[in-house]
């Protein structure tokens, strides 16, 4: 082991995921020498085992969805999937699990790339075990960003360490078809992954603890999904959750699962789709005073105020503020930003909306569930608002009523509603449910941080006949109601 090895930038960042990468890009562009550790791809769970796998195992599901539904196309696409097709093309999308072109985009971008585990050390001090076992100590002049990440949270279920299962990451990147997969968990992961292997062939049970899938959300978008899923031949069940599991045959054969309300399920894989964990447990938080595996809780700058300094940034999933990509690379450009203003001794701009402020994480977050139909969310839900004590006008309009749905799919089923705060009548709040509407999106996150009045909306006229014309019916169904 060496130590002497010490190195000293800028700005160290811990992390190479899609977060990592661009708050080195945006201190490297801001004049700042940076360094990006990283100890699997550089990429990420998001390149190689979360969005774009998933994403590609479901594109051609939803085209499919449509295409069946379209007269003319139907006879064209009524065989099943080419699941074998699916496998490689998602397969490419992941780039075969090797990182050399986003290693290529990392030295073209200026930002010196060291392979290991890092680990804090104390005040501005990482400590990065390589691959081939030396130990490189790291001196950051400015700052050090934790973008670790999260991984998959396992229940504590008895045994669960001997079965095998499946998390996100087989679930994306398996190469075989699991005959029977049985999936426990009805969050994002739980529908997406369930949409997909049903329709590549596997025969699925989904397991929701609550009454409903993807709780947190308005109730329709559950329902809506709920209704294709069993259409498409998925067995989805509500108030039941797993309490025992094993795998037969020495461990060697199918799984058996015990439910809570006393039934069994067998079958070839088991999925644990239940939420997230931060990846925190040894990257030597206890160094700077911080508990080893929490969250990384930060202000709106992203700066860790536990650790006194202004000098520690926990961004993206590790600090739990919203656990998607894009809102994750939204606060990288923030705190790129954050941390070249302090380096240069600038004064913060923190009010809200402001530069160095990720407002967004706290009233705009938009996210899109890929599954048939596509749930679209962004802002508040009633739930939401009434637990915040906000006062809301609530309009719901039925989607599939629009002449650009039936056009786009001609037994299009959909929902949405926007929530309009009653003082300040702007949109706090948009839920659309049904095919393609993730596109649709981006209009109600402007509305919602522009905080265009909505009186305003009605010069934004939607082009005929596209189901953005949902916005007018909205509009309408509040002026009549
Ligand atoms: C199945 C699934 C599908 C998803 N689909 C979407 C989607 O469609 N759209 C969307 O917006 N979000 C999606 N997400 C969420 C998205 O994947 C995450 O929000 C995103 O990856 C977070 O990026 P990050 O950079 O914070 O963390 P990560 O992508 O987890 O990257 C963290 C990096 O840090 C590295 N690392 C960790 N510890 C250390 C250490 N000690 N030293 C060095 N390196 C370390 C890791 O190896 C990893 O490369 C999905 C998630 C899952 C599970
Ligand atoms: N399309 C996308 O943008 C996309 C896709 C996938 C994931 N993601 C992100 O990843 C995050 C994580 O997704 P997720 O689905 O893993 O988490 P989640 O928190 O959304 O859902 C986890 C579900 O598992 C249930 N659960 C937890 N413990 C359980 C237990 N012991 N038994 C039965 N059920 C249990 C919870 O009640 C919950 O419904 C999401 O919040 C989302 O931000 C985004």
């Amino acid at each position: 082991m060496t130590t002497e090895n010490i190195r000293t930038y800028d700005v160290i960042v811990i992390g190479a995921g899609p977060v990592g990468e661009n708050v080195a890009d945006r201190t490297t562009a801001a004049g700042l020498s940076t360094v990006i550790v990283e100890s699997e791809l550089v990429g990420g769970e998001c390149s190689y085992w979360a969005c774009e796998p998933s994403k590609a195992l479901l594109r051609p599901v939803l085209l499919r969805a449509d295409a069946v539904q379209v007269p003319g196309l139907d006879p064209a696409v009524k065989g099943p999937l080419d699941a074998e097709a699916v496998l490689a093309h998602r397969n490419r999308m992941s780039a075969d699990w090797k990182d050399d072109g986003q290693v290529e985009w990392v030295k073209s971008a200026g930002i010196d790339l060291l392979r290991g585990h890092g680990r804090l050390a104390g005040e501005r001090e990482v400590s990065v075990e390589t691959p081939d076992g030396d130990t490189v100590r790291l001196r950051a002049r400015h700052a050090v960003a934790v973008c670790t990440g999260s991984r998959a949270a396992l229940p504590p279920l008895p045994g669960i360490e001997n079965l095998r299962s499946w998390t996100s990451r087989e679930a994306t990147s398996a190469q075989q078809l699991p005959q029977r997969l049985v999936i426990v968990g009805a969050g994002v992961v739980g529908v997406e992954m369930a949409t997909a292997w049903q329709a590549l062939g596997s025969r699925v049970t989904l397991l929701a603890r609550e009454s409903g899938l993807m709780p947190r959300m308005e109730p329709f978008a559950g329902e809506l999904v709920t209704e294709r899923l069993r259409e498409a031949g998925a067995d989805v069940r509500f108030n039941v959750s797993v309490v025992g599991a094993e795998r037969v045959d020495g461990g060697e054969g199918e799984v058996r699962v015990t439910l809570s309300d006393g039934g069994e399920i067998v079958a070839d894989e088991i999925l644990f789709a239940t939420g997230r964990a931060p990846r925190s447990e040894d990257i030597g938080l206890d160094t700077v005073g911080l508990k080893p595996g929490d969250w990384l809780a930060t202000d709106d700058s992203l700066t860790v105020t536990a650790v006194p300094g202004n000098w520690l940034y926990g961004v993206g999933d590790v600090n739990r503020r919203a656990l998607f990509t894009h809102q994750g690379k939204y606060q990288a450009r923030i705190a790129g930003s954050v941390i070249a203003g302090r380096a240069r001794g600038e004064q913060l701009d923190v009010g809200r909306w402001a530069p160095h402020s990720s407002t967004a994480d706290l009233e705009a977050v938009p996210g899109v569930v890929f599954t048939d139909p596509e749930v679209a969310t962004v802002g508040l839900t009633v739930r939401e608002a009434e637990r915040t004590g906000r006062a809301v006008e609530v309009v719901d309009y039925e989607i599939g009523h629009l002449a650009g749905a039936v056009q786009y799919r001609p037994d299009y089923r959909g929902r949405a509603r926007i929530l309009i705060d009653r003082d300040r009548q702007v949109v706090v709040g948009a839920t659309f449910v049904g095919p393609g509407v993730g596109e649709l999106l981006y209009s109600a996150t402007v509305a919602i941080t522009g905080e265009v009045p909505v009186e305003r909306l009605w010069h934004a006229v939607p082009a005929f006949p596209t189901i953005s014309e949902v916005w007018l019916r909205l509009l309408e169904t509040r002026r009549d109601s």
